[in-house]
């Protein structure tokens, strides 16, 4: 099987872009074809394509940081990544830089010998407007409901019903809903627990409410809904990045959603990445 592997790097960082030039130069030796993002391609010899038109590539790998990976999952899945790790954190890829030429071409050369990607499924959640018409695009991390701003005279009141029974009524800076994968990232700023990345769940964690409830974690397939009311304005973002601004009274509910990310290549091991958490 000819094996079609397309590569972002991290926009502007150059070491992303040498190893995005050895990584081509290598597939192509090894009968793969490889194409970049247009921002690696203006600065090296490869073929440039859209990332999003990367959608029907076999493997797509990720050179930078979390948040660069995030970046690729939102515009090409369910094609499955691979994250290779330049980044200031870097906890959700695992691929060291200098092991990045041998292990890509190795999982490639896997793919061409069996025309099957294995890899494990990180779930994903989707939020939509309820009586509006409006869904963000999936979250890997976490879906925030907040108000206004962060911070003083910024919130909101938010109620969090969990499969339609209410749990939690307050005044806010918002309430978050984040996958295991995302409960190293925001959720874990915000108070909520760590919880193992191969547990099926879904964590709720309320950010700087007045009466606050413990964080709640609840069987992933579960609709939380989240009604903001007593904020002229407040938001709905997946990710950090995907944002819908909202007119209160409004609802949003957050379920799974129905494609998770495949994440190809060796697992990071969660114990001995939480010192990258400090
Ligand atoms: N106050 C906060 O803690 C805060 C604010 C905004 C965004 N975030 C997080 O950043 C994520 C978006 O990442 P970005 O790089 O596009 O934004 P960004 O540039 O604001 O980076 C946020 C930081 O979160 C880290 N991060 C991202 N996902 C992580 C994960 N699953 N576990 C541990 N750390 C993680 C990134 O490496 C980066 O250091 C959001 O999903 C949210 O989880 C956190
Ligand atoms: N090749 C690219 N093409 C288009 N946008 C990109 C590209 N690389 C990164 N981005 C944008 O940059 C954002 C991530 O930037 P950021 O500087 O946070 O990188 P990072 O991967 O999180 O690295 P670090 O951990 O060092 O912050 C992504 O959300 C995406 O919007």
């Amino acid at each position: 099987m000819d094996v079609a592997v397309g590569i972002v790097a991290q926009r502007d960082n150059e070491r992303a872009q040498d190893l995005a030039a050895a990584l081509v130069d290598a597939l192509e030796a090894a009968g793969a074809s490889a194409v970049v993002d247009e921002a690696t391609g203006a600065a090296i010899a490869a073929t440039p394509v859209p990332v999003d038109s990367m959608d029907d590539r076999d493997l797509v790998v990720s050179i930078g940081g979390d948040g660069t990976l995030l970046f690729v999952a939102r515009e090409v899945s369910p094609v499955p990544i691979m994250g290779v790790n330049l980044g200031e954190v870097g906890f959700l890829n695992a691929v060291a830089p200098e092991n990045a030429v041998d292990v890509v071409t190795d999982v490639v050369a896997d793919i061409a010998r069996t025309g099957r990607v294995e890899g494990r499924e990180l779930a994903r959640l989707r939020a939509t407007g309820v009586d509006e018409d409006w869904t963000l695009a999936p979250a890997l991390n976490e879906i925030v409901v907040h108000g206004r701003r962060r911070g003083h005279g910024g919130g909101a009141t938010i109620e969090v019903r969990v499969d339609g029974q209410s749990y939690a009524e307050s005044h806010a800076d918002g309430v978050l809903v984040a996958t295991p994968t995302g409960s190293t990232a925001y959720n874990l700023s915000e108070g909520g627990p760590l919880v193992h990345p191969a547990t099926n769940a879904v964590i709720v964690t309320q950010m700087a409410a007045t009466e606050s409830m413990p964080p709640l974690v609840v069987e992933p397939d579960t609709e939380i809904s989240l009604t903001v009311t007593d904020a002229d304005t407040a938001y709905a973002i997946s990710d950090g990045r995907n944002r819908q601004q909202l007119e209160p009274p409004a609802t949003v509910t957050v379920s799974l959603a129905a494609d998770p990310v495949t994440l190809v290549g060796p697992q990071a091991n969660f114990f001995d990445g939480l010192d990258k958490l400090e």
